[in-house]
C-alpha cells in the first residue's frame, strides 16, 4: 500500500505520516529532507539556492547530511524551497522518490506533489492543512525548544513566503489532488489528527477494493 501525504509547511503531515507508517509497519519518507539536503548543500558551498546551476549542483550531497541536525532549522528550510523551484532540482529527485514508493509492500511519503507527480496511483492520498498562524506557532515553539531564538512573526513570515513560493511555482506545485481527502488539524490535538488520518487510509482503501471488485 502507498500512502501520499501532502500540505504545506508545519502543518502536520510529518506527524501523521509517520503515525501511519508505524500503524500500517511501513517504511516513511519525508521528501522535505531531500529538498532541504539540497538546500543546505548548495549553502555550505557557498551557492546561491536561487541559482538553478549551483541548485542541480546541490543534488549530489552525500547521504550523510540528512541526518545533520540542520536541516531541522529555518535557513534549511528557505534554501529548500529555493531550490525546489528549479525543475532539474525536481527531476533529479523524482527517481529516488518512485523507487522508494515501489518497495515492495508499499509505502509512506510525505511532501508537496506526492499524491500529484511523485504516486499519482497512491492507494490513499491525505491533504493536510492547518492555518498559517496555527503552523508558525507550532514550528516556532518546536524551533524555540532547538534552541533557536526567532521571533514568531518572523517563523510566520517564513511560512507565508514557502507557501507562496511552493504554491506558484510552475514545476509541481503544491496542490491538493483531486483524490486526496483535506484534512484540517488547526484545532485537533496530534492524537485526533492520526485518528482521523487512519479513517481516512481505511474509507479510501475500501473505496478501491469495491471498485476494483466490482
Ligand atoms: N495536530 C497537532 N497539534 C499540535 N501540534 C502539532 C500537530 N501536528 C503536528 N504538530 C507539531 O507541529 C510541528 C510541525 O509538525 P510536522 O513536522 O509534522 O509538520 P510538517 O507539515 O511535516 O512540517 P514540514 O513541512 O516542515 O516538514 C511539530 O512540532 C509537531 O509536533
Ligand atoms: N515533495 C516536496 C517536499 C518538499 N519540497 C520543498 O522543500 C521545502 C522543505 O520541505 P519541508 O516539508 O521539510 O518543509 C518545502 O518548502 C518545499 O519547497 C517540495 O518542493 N516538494
Amino acid at each position: 500500500m502507498i500512502i501520499a501525504v501532502d500540505g504545506p509547511a508545519a502543518s502536520g503531515k510529518g506527524t501523521i505520516a509517520r503515525a501511519l507508517a508505524r500503524h500500517y509497519g511501513l517504511p516513511h519518507l519525508d521528501t522535505g529532507l531531500l529538498y532541504r539536503a539540497v538546500g543546505q548543500a548548495v549553502l555550505d558551498a557557498g551557492g546561491d539556492p536561487a541559482d538553478p546551476d549551483q541548485a542541480l549542483g546541490g543534488c549530489g550531497f552525500d547521504d550523510a547530511l540528512l541526518a545533520d541536525p540542520r536541516l531541522k532549522l529555518d535557513a534549511a528550510a528557505v534554501a529548500a524551497s529555493q531550490v525546489s523551484a528549479h525543475p532539474a532540482v525536481r527531476a533529479a529527485l523524482l527517481h529516488r522518490q518512485r523507487d522508494f514508493a515501489a518497495r515492495p509492500g508499499g509505502a509512506v511519503l510525505d511532501g508537496r506533489d506526492i499524491g500529484t507527480v511523485v504516486a499519482p496511483d497512491a492507494d490513499a492520498k491525505l491533504f493536510v492543512r492547518a492555518t498559517s498562524a496555527i503552523r508558525a506557532r507550532r514550528r516556532h515553539d518546536e524551533l524555540a525548544a532547538a534552541g533557536s531564538r526567532l521571533s514568531y512573526d518572523r517563523v510566520l513570515a517564513d511560512i507565508k513566503a514557502r507557501d507562496l513560493r511552493d504554491t506558484t511555482r510552475a514545476s509541481a506545485p503544491l496542490r491538493q489532488a483531486d483524490d486526496a481527502v483535506l484534512l484540517d488539524t488547526s484545532y485537533m490535538s496530534v492524537e485526533a489528527a492520526v485518528s482521523h488520518a487512519i479513517e481516512i487510509v481505511e474509507r479510501q482503501v475500501a473505496a478501491r477494493r469495491g471498485v476494483v471488485g466490482g
